[in-house]
């Protein structure tokens, strides 16, 4: 097999062909994605030019104001979907509740679940921003589709992805067998296999966490990073970088790209919320992509795949990337 310019298309038959893991449904809810991403990606590039800038005069479930490509980039994924007899159902950050497959077209057994523009605050400085998606598979025991066949652990994922609007745009993706990345290529409008078997260096000299919120975190976290900002002198002997995008894409991307640690740990401000990521539409996603590449994933106490969702749009605190680094600050959680 060709290890570089085969497209997006090709990889999935071959992946199919390889051992028969992807069933055709999947490869093509797949493509559907990639292809509503690069719709985003067209709109995102347009900006000011194309009106998407901007914030729109509502709020989504989550109570936060939303940006006019928050819905555009809703809407391009629903739209590219429903019709293409792969889904039973899509889940959004965006829509309060699931958004069932409308009877008058074909069914599917595969349930999509997205963020559609994660990393909002970032749009109208044009730093990079990206959509980050997860399929599951419906369970068969009952007719329908309903809200709780969403309830399934991040380890049940069939698939997991993201795509990175920035300097270049980049869909980065598992189907449970390696991490593999594909670049755009604007003239062919194709993506490119660019990248496979991507792994994330064990140790690493870069966090990334928001500082700011410093002084409401939780111990064990502010152990952690005053260890990493003690630098050479401290008990960790080393200097560490820090790095803060605020697109969770962003700051994984570079993770995947060169290790790292990432943190959105939970804290004092609101202690009756897990966190402030979402279980399923960014952190179950960006897990498995981790534990992919050799990562590990937890919230501090466990891993993050087989946590139990008890709700659609569940929060929860996130600490993934470089293994060792995640190992160390899950285990300064341990009650002594
Ligand atoms: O401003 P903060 O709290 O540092 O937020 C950054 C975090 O919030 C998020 O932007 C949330 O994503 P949305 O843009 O999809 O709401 C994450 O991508 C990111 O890690
Ligand atoms: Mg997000
Ligand atoms: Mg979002």
């Amino acid at each position: 097999m060709t290890q570089h310019k085969i497209s997006l298309t090709r990889y999935l038959v071959e992946q199919q062909r390889a051992d028969g893991h992807i069933p055709g449904q999947l490869r093509l809810l797949l493509e559907v994605v990639a292809r509503a991403c690069k719709s985003i990606s067209q709109a995102v590039n347009k900006g000011d030019l194309g009106g998407v800038l901007g914030t729109a005069e509502s709020e989504n479930v989550q109570g936060e104001v939303q940006k006019k490509l928050d819905i555009i980039a809703n809407e391009v994924l629903i739209e590219a979907n429903e019709w293409g007899g792969h889904l039973a159902a899509m889940a959004s950050e965006e829509m309060d509740s699931i958004y069932v497959v409308p009877n008058r077209y074909p069914q599917g057994e595969y349930l999509l679940l997205f963020d559609p523009l994660d990393g909002s605050s970032n749009i109208d400085v044009n730093v990079s921003i990206g959509t980050i998606f997860s399929v599951l598979k419906k369970p068969e025991d009952h007719p329908g589709v309903q809200e709780a066949d969403f309830l399934q652990a991040g380890a049940k994922q069939v698939a997991a992805g993201y795509c990175i609007y920035g300097p270049q745009t980049t869909l980065v993706l598992t189907v449970g067998d390696g991490v593999a990345m594909f670049t755009l290529d604007r003239e062919q409008g194709s993506f490119v296999l660019t990248k496979e078997n991507i792994q994330i260096p064990a140790d690493t000299k870069e966090f990334a966490i928001n500082m700011s919120n410093m002084r409401h975190w939780d111990a064990p976290v502010k152990r952690y990073i005053d260890e990493c900002l003690a630098g050479s002198e401290g008990p960790r002997g080393k200097d560490f970088n820090m790095r803060w995008i605020a697109s969770m894409v962003t700051d994984v991307h570079r993770i995947l790209m060169r290790g790292g640690i990432f943190l959105y740990p939970w804290d004092k401000r609101e202690p009756g919320k897990p966190g402030k990521l979402r279980l399923m539409y960014e952190a179950n996603p960006m897990s498995w992509l981790v534990e992919q590449a050799g990562g590990m994933a937890t919230n501090g106490r466990e891993r993050i795949l087989d946590i139990a969702p008890g709700k659609l749009h569940e929060r929860v605190s996130v600490m993934l990337g470089s293994k060792n680094e995640v190992e160390r600050v899950t285990r300064y959680h341990d009650p002594l």
